[in-house]
């Protein structure tokens, strides 16, 4: 053997004023499912026919009209869900099941025989067309491997009239490793297998053309099925449908450019499952297309209902970060990330008057409710986050808003917490991190009790003190109990330089639950220098403000800011 580079780029296609690159996606493609085929024959543990039909029923839920659903000569189980879904009147009117076979006459015939009864049906049919497999796995000249596809599509034929399926059975044929063809011979040998099949309309007859094994970067599939598409005379009735692996990862990618050059249907695999690295990911490509505003007659509305059925029929789990299905593909960590998301969602209305859109939000392409995801995982902290998203959990999770000039110190407080600590933390311990820090503070100051005693349109009251350890009965008047308290302590001058300078309130829970959370801002120091905050959490409004104030003070003292 000579000595040869290992690897070389594969030749580009020859075209001539290539129109794909400056087209875009108007109209979705057709979808059919190859998951109970294709997915399932790359399976450790092909599913039973119980798996495939909860299956089935899930691809029938998101909208597919196609779907593939099995091998039948390939095993009992095969043959038996087909049967299974004819003879228990299992496929929806709107659905067409095709079933896969080589070009070779037993196989057909049994491929054929399990069909009986069907209402809408596709045989596929595959020969590969590459001399990589012509030449070295099947011992045949190109003419031979075209009298194959020939004789398969005949024998295919036959057999769908020796059924009595001649009105409800359409064919698909797949020049197999396509994109490893010669693309002059397996246009021709396309061709052929249309003549030899006769008449037909697009839906009744299927040119699928794939990439097999992906060796060629995802412009030249495209310029691959432009060039066919010129070149094909049947067009008016034939589907150009596409099948891509995803060897080098570039299956979406190659999709979507090879329907940019003709491709009007599309074969695939949710979340990719298929020999070796896979097919092309359905559930993806779909997205993309409806993310670009693209209506596809899918729905993934639910996804986690989705994936917990593919992971439960496959053994196989979904990565985390797998696009739109991963359990961290909307998850934001980072400080800057979360930031921009919580002021996305803040100034949403303004963004799409903006850019004249519904949906623009940074970080997030696609709103992941449309996919039923939940908001809280969309931010998630650890030592990498900022203010920004611990307020955000706060505010989604316990509808807590804390001023704006009080986030940075919230923030210092959990980035230390998470220095100590380590990790990722979750809601319910950022909540008892607000708290410890902030929440009915104990310290030098307390109160016991208080009188309302309202003067005209005044708030006025009388409080029991304690201060240092001292008790005092003091008096106040305000517009509300809280300046009535700031009052009391005011006049009392019992107490250093304080001015209350922030306040806000919201009331938490419902009905026998509800109570408040209120925020108190102390401007304290001989300068007023330092903004102290304090909360307080009660079953009563006035209470919760009080006791906000109290925590402002005491945390004043502890930090050893009050100063006369
Ligand atoms: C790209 C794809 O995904 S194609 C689909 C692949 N899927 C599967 O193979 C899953 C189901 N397959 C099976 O269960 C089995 O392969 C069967 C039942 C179809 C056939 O099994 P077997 O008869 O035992 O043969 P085996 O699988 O080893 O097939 C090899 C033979 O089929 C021939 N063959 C392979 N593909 C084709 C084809 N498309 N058309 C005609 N003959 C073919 C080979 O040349 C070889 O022939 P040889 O025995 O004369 O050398
Ligand atoms: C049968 C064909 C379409 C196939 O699965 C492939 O080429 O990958």
């Amino acid at each position: 053997m000579e000595s040869y580079p290992k690897y070389r780029y594969p030749d580009p296609v020859k075209i001539e004023n290539r129109q794909w690159p400056d087209r875009v996606i108007t109209q979705s493609p057709k979808w059919a499912s190859v998951d109970l085929r294709d997915g399932n024959q790359a399976l450790p543990e092909p599913m039973s026919p119980a798996h495939k039909l909860e299956y089935f029923n899930m691809l029938v839920k998101i909208g597919f009209k196609e779907i593939e659903v099995a091998f039948p000569s390939a095993s009992a189980d095969d043959y038996n869900f087909v049967r299974m879904l004819i003879e228990e009147n299992l496929i929806p009117d709107d659905v067409t099941i095709s079933v896969l076979t080589q070009a070779r006459k037993h196989l057909i015939d049994r491929t054929a025989e399990s069909l009986r009864g069907v209402k809408k049906a596709l045989i596929h049919c595959y020969v590969p067309t590459s001399d990589l497999h012509g030449r070295f796995v099947f011992n045949h000249s190109r003419d031979e491997v075209k009298a194959m596809a020939i004789e398969g599509t005949r024998m295919v034929r036959e057999a769908i009239e020796r059924e009595g399926l001649k009105e409800v059975c359409g064919y698909e044929f797949s020049p197999e490793e396509f994109t490893d063809s010669d693309l002059d011979f397996v246009l021709d040998l396309c061709c052929a297998v249309k003549r030899e099949w006769g008449p037909s309309t697009p839906e009744s007859f299927i040119l699928n053309l794939p990439a097999t094994v992906e060796r060629r970067p995802p412009n030249q599939y495209a310029d691959m099925i432009e060039l066919f598409c010129r070149n094909y005379p049947y067009l008016s009735e034939t589907a150009i449908s596409i099948h891509a692996h995803n060897d080098q990862g570039c299956a979406v990618a190659a999709s979507e450019l090879a329907v940019l050059a003709g491709a009007t249907r599309v074969e695939g695999t949710i979340f990719g499952h298929g020999e070796r690295t896979g097919n092309l990911d359905l559930a993806v490509l779909a997205l993309n297309l409806e993310s670009r505003g693209v209506p596809t007659g899918l729905s993934f509305s639910d996804m986690p209902e989705i994936v917990r059925i593919v992971e439960r029929n496959s053994g196989i789990e979904v990565h985390p970060r797998h696009p739109y299905a991963g359990d961290l593909a909307f998850t934001a960590f980072s400080g800057s990330h979360q930031d921009a998301i919580r002021k996305g969602f803040e100034h949403r209305a303004e963004i799409s008057d903006f850019f004249r859109q519904g949906w623009k939000i940074p970080y997030l392409h696609l709103d992941p409710a449309d996919l039923g995801r939940q908001y809280e995982k969309l931010i998630r902290i650890n030592s990498q986050s900022g203010k920004g998203g611990v307020v955000y959990v706060l505010e989604k999770e316990f509808g807590i808003y804390p001023p704006k000039s009080m986030h940075p110190e919230i923030g210092a407080v959990v980035q230390k917490y998470i220095d100590e600590t380590g990790g990722e933390i979750d809601s319910k311990i950022l909540r008892q991190i607000l708290d410890d820090t902030f929440v009915n503070i104990e310290g030098p100051y307390r109160m016991e009790n208080y009188q309302r005693a309202s003067v005209g349109d005044r708030s006025g009251a009388t409080f029991t003190w304690f201060i240092g350890g001292e008790k005092h009965e003091l008096t106040g008047q305000g517009n509300g109990p809280l300046s009535a308290v700031v009052h009391s302590l005011k006049s009392s001058g019992l107490m250093p330089f304080f001015k209350l300078e922030d306040f806000s309130e919201r009331s938490l829970g419902k009905d026998a639950d509800a109570h408040a959370i209120a925020f108190v801002g102390l401007r304290c120091g001989p300068d007023g220098e330092h903004l102290v905050y304090g909360a307080g959490e009660h079953s009563n409004i006035d209470r919760a403000a009080i006791a906000a104030l109290i925590s402002a003070m005491n945390r004043a003292a502890a930090a050893g800011v009050f100063h006369d």
